[in-house]
Formats: structure tokens, sequence, C-alpha cells
């Protein structure tokens, strides 16, 4: 049987999913020590290759690996809707709405609003029937308000601790964020009892 072929977000997922798969029993040492490999195919069952997050679906998509690690964030944003699979109980935060403690959120003009994530953004607002004006921006989306290019943005918080250091406030709470193993359906069918052992392990793992 082939090794099963897993794309890992690299970064903060990488770093919060590994004792994960330590405590499932894959051996995890080549990535702990890897400078700057981006495959690992050292074991005889379970290889990784370390991608940006946005890049897991598309090697899953094209069957390049059978399983992807990577945030509901991502998820969300690319709206998957035929792979979410197991829940791992890391990387943990929410979407909020946040601004200047001077923003109005029920002001008439139409509003501007800066984001990395611009279909959840534009699905928030569409929910809530609001026309908005979305500025894509890459990261350090909480300068966006405070230097007058948005009137408030949609971004991640965790620990609120860059809200905080930025004089920031949360308007509204969007959704959940948290890790999520995805797996390709007809890996599904090709792999199904390594799969499943590996899922099984996983949830042990995360309680
Ligand atoms: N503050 C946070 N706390 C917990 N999880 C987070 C936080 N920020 C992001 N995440 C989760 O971790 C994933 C990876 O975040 P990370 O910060 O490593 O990458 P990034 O900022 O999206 O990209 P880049 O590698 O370009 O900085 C996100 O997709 C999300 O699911
Ligand atoms: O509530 P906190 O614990 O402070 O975490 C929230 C911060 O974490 C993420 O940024 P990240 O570190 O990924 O940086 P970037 O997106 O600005 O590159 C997110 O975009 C927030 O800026």
């Amino acid at each position: 049987m082939s090794a099963l072929k897993i794309a890992l977000t690299k970064g903060r997922t990488e770093q919060q999913v590994i004792p994960l798969l330590e405590a499932s029993g894959v051996d995890c040492t080549a990535i702990r020590h890897k400078e700057r490999r981006l495959i690992f195919n050292d074991l005889p069952d379970i290889h990784f290759i370390l991608v940006k997050g946005p890049d897991v679906l598309t090697y899953l998509n094209r069957g390049a690996v059978d399983i992807g690690i990577v945030g509901s964030d991502i998820l969300s944003e690319q709206n998957n809707q035929q792979y979410d699979m197991l829940d791992l109980g890391v990387g943990k935060c929410q979407f909020v709405l946040a601004s200047t403690p001077e923003f109005d959120p029920n002001q008439i003009k139409r509003k501007i609003i800066a984001t990395k994530y611009p279909n959840i953004t534009q699905r928030y607002f569409q929910k809530i029937g609001e026309d908005v004006e979305i500025i894509k921006i890459e990261g350090s989306v909480e300068l966006a308000p405070l230097v007058g290019l948005a009137d408030a943005i949609v971004d991640i918080v965790e620990t609120g601790t860059t809200l905080r250091e930025n004089n920031l406030q949360v308007y509204a709470r969007l959704q959940k964020v948290s890790t999520q193993l995805v797996v390709n359906q007809l890996a599904l069918k090709q792999h199904q009892t390594a799969i499943a052992t590996l899922i099984q392990r996983l949830s042990t793992a995360k309680q």
C-alpha cells in the first residue's frame, strides 16, 4: 500500500498540529528539524508536504495529496463544502468586525471594509442586508482603520492582544475558526483503513 500524502499548512498550523500528530503515533522528528525542507517522505506510511494555507485545497482537489490540514477560515473563504472531516480542536479563534471606538456601525454612508477574507466579509454583510465596499489586503489588517484606508476590518481574533494594542474594538462576531483535517474523496476510498485509523487516533489525541 502506498503512503498517505498529507498537505500541512506551514507556520502556525504546523506548530499546533505537530504535537497532535505525535500524540497519534506519527513520527514528526524530520519536520521538527526541517530547516528549508518542504517535503517529508522518510516514513513508510505517511508523507508530508508543507504549503501555504490557501494552497491546501489546490493540492487536495488535484489529487496531489490525500489529506489536507488547514484552518476553517481558509475553507470557508474558498467556499469548500466537500471535504470537512475532522475538527482538530486547535487553531481556535474567531472572525470579528472591528474598528476604532469612533466607528458607528449604523452609519448611513456605504462602509469600506478591509480584510484578508473578502468572501467571508461579503457573505456576512449580505446576510445582514448591507452593501459595503471591500478592500482585500494581505496582512496587518488592523492598520486599515487607523490610517483611513477603511472604516472597519473583518479579521481573526484569538487573544484580542492585536486589537487592544491598536486601540480597536469588536463590533460583531461572525464565525468561529479552528484547524480542520480534510480528505480527498477518491483517497477516502483508496486508503479507507489508513485514513480511518489516523482520524480515530487524532480524535483520541485531541481530547
Ligand atoms: N491569532 C491566531 N490565533 C489562532 N489561530 C490563528 C490565528 N491567526 C491565524 N490563525 C489560524 O492559523 C492559520 C495560519 O495562520 P498563519 O498566521 O500561520 O498564516 P497567515 O498569517 O494566514 O499566512 P502567512 O504565513 O502568510 O503569515 C490561519 O489560517 C488560521 O486558521
Ligand atoms: O487576537 P490575537 O491573539 O492578537 O491574534 C490576532 C492576530 O493574529 C492574526 O495575525 P497574524 O499573526 O497571522 O499576522 P498577519 O495576518 O498580520 O500577517 C490575525 O490576523 C490578527 O492580526
